[in-house]
């Protein structure tokens, strides 16, 4: 078993469920990307897996246990989200003793380290952090718990591009030195690539795909064409009319022969960028902006 596992989890807010039937489970010491556009449902399905919420149907397990109101979870994992609060009269460096006396894997060096690198004083106090200090402060405070499973729901909110860049950096050393199981949220799988194993893509709630990177990458190819008289409709993942001649497909990968037999019929083939990919897939069921002028 899993250390997280949902089984046909649905989660309804008043009249809109946020989770539909979602049955999956979480690769253990890995890290995975949660994916999704606006409203998809990612922050739900963590709350969810952090027992900060119940679900309305189904099973959220997470090491065997049924995380509402769990000490034992709590004690185990570790969730990084934009809310989170400290005591007000706290410097970080208070904050940072307050964890250690906690959790017992808190690496105070690592902490102070990266509060030194990124320019963030112990002697501050959380509440005066700017908006993208605030999310490194979370974010420095998930990587030194050190917690069996870490939830971080977009934790780059904020920071700007070289902040991002070293905080993904760190994240794959710490990970490495302390192999873990990590969920990630975020809108910016293009930045997380070289991060992320496995990739979950969440829309309207349900389960559009959860596949290994690597697999991702080679899931999908681009064709542009005149018609689509070749392309095996059942492959189709998304379509666009380019000009008046030309059209875009992205289809899935139909195997290096068919390929070479399409770019022999004058198809032009790209690879397709998993970021776009998943773009493209939700895209798909929203229409593109177009049809609103
Ligand atoms: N507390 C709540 N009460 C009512 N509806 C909610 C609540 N929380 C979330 N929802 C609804 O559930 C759906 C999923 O929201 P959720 O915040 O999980 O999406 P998300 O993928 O994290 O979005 P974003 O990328 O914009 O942060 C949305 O339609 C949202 O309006």
């Amino acid at each position: 078993m899993a250390e997280i596992e949902l089984s046909d989890v649905m989660k309804r807010y008043r009249n809109q469920e946020a989770i539909s039937s979602l049955t999956l489970s979480i690769p253990d010491q890995s890290i995975t990307g949660l994916i999704g556009p606006n409203g998809a449902g990612k922050t739900t399905l963590l709350n969810l897996m952090a027992g900060i919420e119940a679900a309305t149907e189904g099973d959220v397990s997470v090491f065997g246990n049924e995380p509402l109101e769990n000490l034992s979870v709590a004690a185990n994992l570790f969730y990084v989200h934009e809310d989170m609060m400290y005591p007000q009269d706290f410097r970080i460096s208070e904050v940072y003793q307050a964890f250690k006396k906690v959790y017992p894997n808190w690496d105070q060096a690592l902490a102070e380290n990266l509060s030194d690198h990124f320019n963030i004083s112990l002697k501050q106090m959380p509440m005066d952090l700017s908006k993208g200090q605030a999310s490194t402060l979370n974010a420095i405070i998930g990587l030194a718990v050190q917690t069996p499973v870490t939830l971080f729901d977009e934790p780059t909110t904020g920071m700007d591009y070289g902040v991002r860049k070293d905080f993904y950096r760190a994240l794959l050393k710490s990970y490495i030195a302390h192999p873990r199981t990590i969920i990630l949220s975020s809108h910016l799988l293009n930045e997380l690539e070289d991060l992320l194993e496995h990739v979950i893509l969440l829309d309207h709630g349900e389960l559009e795909l959860m596949m290994e990177m690597d697999k991702l990458k080679q899931y999908a190819v681009g064709l542009v064409g005149e018609y689509d008289s070749m392309i095996d409709q059942q492959t189709i993942l998304y379509q666009d009319r380019m000009d008046l001649n030309q059209q875009y497909w992205v289809i899935k990968h139909p195997g290096e022969d068919m390929l070479q037999e399409l770019r022999q019929h004058g198809f032009t083939i790209s690879p397709v960028a998993p970021a776009d990919l998943c773009v493209y897939l939700t895209q798909m069921n929203r229409g593109d902006v177009d049809h609103v002028f």
